[in-house]
């Protein structure tokens, strides 16, 4: 599903007087449908950046990062926007542990979005989006409610019930369970469980070594690759 190789990339900080660092250097990476790579590796080795690469939004300098769309393959380094843009809506998804919040949508609205963009109609998509919500115990008091004021807890788990609503061919998570406590991280990792079950390929960077334990089918330190 996923086929990295060689892939580089350079940080430039311009308005820093243009000190520039490699950050990623001939990294090769394959996963297979129903497979879990766990990306490690110390603080600040680029676990991020690499994630970010897959999600097409950094740039790499070299390399090439191709991931299986349907019967197509396509190398999303050299892809146009338009080809990614439609590669996010059906194939690629991407939970980080930030939710963007969207002033006055209703927390019901934001979860069934990426649903509803694909056209599927719209009770189906709200009993999905109700049936994630009730799972990762976010109250149902809160569902009319736009999550700007929720808990970082709160908000984190709006977003992964957002990031699971549409079952994605590949799944990359960035620390999707930083705030939760233990048994809201119980259910993300039912979730994935699920998702890999379905052939999903998923990548992901936990910080709890339990959530690590029980997703990861292997372990990528992102400094031994390179
Ligand atoms: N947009 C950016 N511009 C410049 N430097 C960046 C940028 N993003 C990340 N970096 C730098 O690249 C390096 C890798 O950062 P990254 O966030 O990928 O690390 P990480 O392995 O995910 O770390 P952590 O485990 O602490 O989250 C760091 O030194 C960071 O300062």
């Amino acid at each position: 599903m996923i086929s990295v190789q060689n892939v580089a990339k350079t940080f430039t900080l311009h308005n820093q007087g243009g000190t520039s660092f490699a950050v990623l250097e001939g990294i090769s990476l394959a996963v297979a449908a129903g497979e879990c790579v766990v990306l490690h590796g110390q603080s600040g080795a680029g676990k991020s950046t690499f994630l970010k690469a897959l999600y097409a939004n950094y740039s790499v300098d070299a390399g090439a990062i191709v991931l299986r769309d349907g019967e197509q393959q396509v190398d999303i380094t050299q892809a146009p926007p338009r080809r990614i843009i439609a590669l996010r809506q059906q194939t690629l998804g991407y939970v980080s542990q930030f939710l963007r919040v969207i002033p006055r949508v209703p927390t019901l609205e934001v979860v069934m979005q990426p649903l509803l963009d694909l056209g599927v109609a719209r009770e189906v998509c709200e009993a999905k989006a109700r049936e994630l919500l009730t799972r990762l115990n976010v109250p149902e008091r809160l569902w009319q409610l736009a999550p700007s004021t929720f808990s970082g807890g709160e908000q984190q788990r709006v977003n992964i019930a957002r990031g699971f609503i549409v079952d994605y061919p590949i799944l990359l998570l960035d620390e999707p369970t930083a705030s939760l406590d233990a048994k809201n991280r119980q259910v993300v990792v039912q979730l994935i469980n699920e998702a890999k079950r379905r052939g999903a390929a998923v990548v992901g960077i936990f910080h709890d070594e339990d959530v690590r334990e029980a997703v990861a089918d292997r372990l990528v330190d992102i400094r031994l690759s390179k």
